[in-house]
């Protein structure tokens, strides 16, 4: 991927592209949240879901094969899913990307770290109680085909089993910035505004995180 260059026929001009990952149960908020970070921050909103969404929708033989895995809450294979986030970054002309529903496993952070060569600069996770979550997908009421209980719980598995160790991953880094995603969407928002507001140097010291979505 060249993200890294601006200008006229291939200068070498560096462009520092930042890219914040946002991560989070299913339901715990991201979408909600992404839309007002984008507007606030002036980032660029990309939700991987939403990507692989309108693959499906392009009617491609990708497409049927990622409705099939959605449909059974599971992980698209990643460089299937990468390729599609790459294309969708390289189309548009930003400096700052909020990739939402990305990485969910550890294939996810090493083909977007192999074919990309960059990293995220902090990763936002959403923490949620899983009956919150699961209130909140069941009233979602969007038409998605994987808002269903069946459905439903098979990403909550998914979550926990392959989505948690990413998490330990970018915690090992001084990566994750946590958040209380339980409360009320504005409540939630007041806590991420601190986050996105801290400078670059002002960095949240890292610590263990217990999750809220393993209470229950
Ligand atoms: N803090 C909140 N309190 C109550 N309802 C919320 C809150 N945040 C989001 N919602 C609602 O919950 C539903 C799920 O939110 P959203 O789509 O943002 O979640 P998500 O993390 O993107 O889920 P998914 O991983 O399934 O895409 C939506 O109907 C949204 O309006
Ligand atoms: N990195 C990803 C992101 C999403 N998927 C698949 O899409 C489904 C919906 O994603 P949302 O973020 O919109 O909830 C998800 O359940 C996966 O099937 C993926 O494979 N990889
Ligand atoms: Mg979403």
């Amino acid at each position: 991927m060249d993200l890294h260059k601006e200008g006229d026929r291939g200068s070498a001009k560096q462009k520092k592209v930042k890219i914040v990952f946002v991560i989070g149960g299913p339901g715990s908020g991201k979408g909600t949240q992404c839309k007002r970070i984008a507007q606030q921050f002036g980032y660029t909103h990309l939700s991987v879901g939403e990507i692989l969404r309108q693959e499906i929708s392009s009617g491609s033989e990708t497409g049927s094969m990622i409705q099939k895995i959605m449909k059974e809450g599971k992980l698209v294979p990643s460089d299937v899913t990468v390729r599609l986030l790459q294309q969708a970054m390289q189309g548009i002309n930003s400096d700052k990307f909020l990739i939402d529903g990305f990485p969910r496993n550890e294939e996810n952070v090493k083909a977007f770290e192999d074919l990309t060569k960059m990293e995220p600069e902090f990763v936002l996770y959403l923490d949620c109680p899983q009956d919150e979550m699961e209130k909140r997908l069941l009233s979602r009421n969007e038409g998605r085909e994987d808002d269903n209980v069946e459905t439903i719980r098979k990403r909550f598995k998914v979550f926990m089993e392959s989505t948690l160790p990413t998490i330990e991953y970018y915690e090992s880094k001084g990566k994750i910035r946590k958040v209380d995603a339980g409360k009320s969407i504005d409540e939630v928002f007041e806590s991420i505004k601190v986050i996105f507001s801290q400078g670059k140097d002002n960095k949240v010291p890292p610590s263990r995180h217990k999750c809220k979505c393993l209470i229950l």
